[in-house]
């Protein structure tokens, strides 16, 4: 995915990228970025938002972090974090090849050890929209801590991704049944395929 980046897009061109993996993902080998359709529906709910601080949980190769730091005003703050070191040293190519490694924070290792430390590490207070698309059993939990750590305040945004596939059962449910969130559901398909997906976007109402 990386050589057919560094192959097929320009260097600075984040749309170029962006397409240079989709293509890669559709005629070479899938691959578990949010993909294009999500990813329209993604690109709508961060310019919405124009958020000033963005917490992205689940880098992977940096295909989503590239589609969000390209929308983001200058002074806008992208932190990114992903546990697989593999994933972690392709997507900082990625983002590089972009151009946008001054508008992103990509920190490796697990979101239950850095949700607690990104006020005091990153001087982050809170996070106008906050996206995931990591391991789809730590939606909940981390969700749940990052409201303890108050880095969630009325308004924020939650966008979270594979809700169908692979399924975020106990995240759905609390977040759907919760009175502290108003949600809403966009269906769409899982990347690259026709098998169905969909975005859960929420509102913390505080
Ligand atoms: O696990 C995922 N992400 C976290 C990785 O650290 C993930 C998995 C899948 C997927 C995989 C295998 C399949 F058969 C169907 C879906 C899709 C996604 O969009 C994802 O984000
Ligand atoms: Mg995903």
């Amino acid at each position: 995915m990386l050589a057919a980046v560094q192959k097929n897009a320009t260097r600075g061109d984040p749309r170029s990228v962006v397409k240079a993996i989709d293509q890669f993902c559709r005629q070479k080998e899938w691959a578990m970025n949010v993909g294009d359709e999500k990813g329209c529906i993604l690109d709508s709910v961060v310019t919405e938002v124009n958020p000033a601080t963005v917490l992205e949980l689940g880098t992977y190769c940096g295909y989503s972090t590239v589609r969000i730091a390209s929308l983001l005003p200058s002074n806008a703050k992208l932190i990114t974090l992903e546990f697989n070191p593999d994933y972690a040293a392709i997507a900082r190519q990625v983002i590089a090849w972009a151009g946008l490694e001054d508008k992103v924070q990509l920190v490796e290792g697990a979101s239950g050890d850095w949700i607690p430390k990104m006020k005091e590490k990153f001087g982050i207070e809170t996070f106008d929209l906050v996206f995931l698309d990591h391991w789809k059993d730590r939606y909940l939990p981390d969700t749940k801590l990052m409201e303890e750590c108050g880095l969630l305040r009325k308004g924020s945004i939650l966008l979270a991704d594979n809700v169908i596939c692979p399924g975020t059962p106990d995240y759905l449910e609390y977040i759907r049944n919760s009175p502290r969130y108003k949600s809403q559901y966009f269906k769409s398909h899982l990347e690259y395929t026709k098998v169905e997906d969909g975005l859960e976007k929420s509102v913390f109402l505080g």
